[in-house]
């Protein structure tokens, strides 16, 4: 809007229709939560619009069912319409204020990557393309399970260190995911990974490190979830996560601790002494 665009915004609370609401829309930018994501995308295929719509996603999840991410939902449902990613270190609320801010976009047709980067850039949000959808999508959602566990890390007071060690090997962990689902290791390095993964790591804005701080002080999963404002998308999507490694055999210690605290499993402690004491092992397996 600040652009000189004409926007309208669409959620079921509002009085106005979906169908109304994307008449003519010449992009469409999906901020649905991920449980909401494949019932408006199949709402949005009854009406008629023109082939050169851009789908454009901002959710950060994976599909329970099917473990797709949201821009697969979007390109199965509209596999005619270009669909882009836009993902970063983008905390709402100081997006509200007009703080600066960078991000990424996304797509398999750099062209409308290109358009979207034009139409969301400004003096207060920097926008830029990549070519690697997948990685960037999966940078944003992965980064959700580490946040929790910084979320923890915090509450129990573990120190700088501690903190330090868990985002740095949690990035690792989402290299590891990333790569076998064919993302590009470098993704995983700019905005939409290591970016989003350190904003969300250290600020009580982001709900899923409120998740964790919460854990570890006492409340269950049920009380937390009852207190906090909005989606803290890291909880279902650590649990597809964990299918997923187990399927694919990939080593994901920290995810693991976090879906079996979200589980009841074990206590903020105890999830902390199974990571400090699994074996000794190299770095990087090179
Ligand atoms: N908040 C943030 O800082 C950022 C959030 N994101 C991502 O954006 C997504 C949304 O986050 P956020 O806005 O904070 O979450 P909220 O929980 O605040 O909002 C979720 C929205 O999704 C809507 N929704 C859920 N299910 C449906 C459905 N079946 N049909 C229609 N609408 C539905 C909700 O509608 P209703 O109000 O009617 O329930 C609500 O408007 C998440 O994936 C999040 O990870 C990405 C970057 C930053
Ligand atoms: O993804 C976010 C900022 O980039 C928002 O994080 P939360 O969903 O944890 O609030």
């Amino acid at each position: 809007a600040a652009n000189g665009h004409q926007v309208r915004v669409w959620s079921r609370q509002g009085s106005q229709t979906l169908q109304t609401v994307l008449e003519d829309a010449q992009i469409i930018l999906s901020a649905i939560s991920m449980i909401g994501v494949r019932d408006v995308a199949s709402q949005i295929q009854s009406f008629s619009l023109s082939p050169e719509t851009i789908f454009v996603t901002a959710t950060k999840g994976l599909d329970p069912q099917t473990t797709c991410t949201p821009s697969q939902i979007w390109q199965t449902v509209f596999a005619n319409h270009a669909v882009v990613v836009l993902s970063g270190p983008n905390l709402s609320k100081e997006i509200q204020l007009e703080l600066p801010a960078a991000t990424v976009v996304a797509s398999n047709i750099p062209t409308a990557a290109e358009v979207v980067q034009l139409v969301f850039s400004s003096h207060r949000f920097r926008v830029y393309t990549n070519p690697d959808p997948l990685g960037v999508e999966l940078g944003g959602t992965l980064k959700n399970v580490i946040a929790i566990a910084a979320g923890v890390c915090d509450g129990l007071h573990l120190g700088t260190n501690a903190k330090a060690a868990l985002v740095t090997r949690g990035l690792t962990e989402m290299v590891r995911i990333g790569n076998d689902w064919g993302a590009k290791t470098e993704t995983f390095y700019g905005l939409s990974g290591l970016g989003d993964l350190l904003a969300t790591c250290n600020s009580p804005l982001s709900r899923n490190y409120q998740v964790g701080y919460q854990l570890a002080g006492g409340k269950t999963l049920k009380e937390t979830l009852a207190n906090l404002q909005g989606t803290a998308e890291g909880v279902n999507t650590c649990q597809v996560l964990m299918q997923r490694a187990k399927q694919q055999n990939i080593p994901v210690p920290i995810t693991e601790q976090v879906y079996r605290l979200l589980q009841g499993e074990v206590t903020p402690r105890q999830a902390l002494d199974e990571l400090m004491l699994r074996d000794i092992k190299p770095e990087y397996n090179y």
